[in-house]
């Protein structure tokens, strides 16, 4: 099923590339720097980048902001809070927060791609209070509980 989602260019960023899928079946739409001018971010140190859209999406889905492999693996650059959580009824900017892992400084100029944007489907979920939980084997074994081979 095709899901319709409506995107509105903000003001002063009709040079901005909207998201865009960059291959036919990619799973996520590039996503572009809307940043007035060049921003470098050191190593360490992390930035809040505009992307000069806003995006009004039907109830039940969620809109994940996930890092670029290749920005990772050569410089170090990726999401700090990845994945991204976009809520259907956010109206603000999309903003992407990038993080420096890398050992050099990292130089982020207008409509440069700098994360992708993946929809997905939440489930309509409803919280029920109750004192017993179903017991299963797993019961409250984790964080390795199950040993490491
Ligand atoms: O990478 C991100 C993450 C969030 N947002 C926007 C959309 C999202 O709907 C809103 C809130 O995000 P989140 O719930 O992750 O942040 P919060 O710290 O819980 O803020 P809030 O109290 O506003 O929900 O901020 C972005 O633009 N980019
Ligand atoms: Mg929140």
């Amino acid at each position: 099923m095709l899901n319709y989602v409506q995107i509105k260019r903000l003001p002063g960023n009709e040079d901005v590339h909207l998201p865009q899928k960059m291959s036919e079946l990619a799973s996520g739409f590039d996503l572009y720097a809307a940043v007035e001018e060049t921003v470098t971010l050191n190593p360490g140190q992390r930035a809040l980048i505009p992307t000069g859209f806003s995006l009004a999406m039907p109830a039940g889905l969620e809109a994940q902001i996930r890092p670029r492999s290749g920005l990772a693996l050569k410089h170090g650059i990726t999401c700090l809070n990845t994945p991204g959580t976009i809520d259907a009824d956010y109206r603000g900017e999309i903003k992407v927060l990038l993080i420096n892992l890398g050992q050099e400084p990292f130089a982020i100029a207008r409509n440069e791609r700098i994360a992708q944007m993946v929809f997905q489907t939440v489930p309509a979920v409803e919280l029920t209070i109750v004192d017993e939980l179903s017991e299963t084997v797993r019961g409250s074994g984790g964080f390795g509980h199950t040993g490491k081979n």
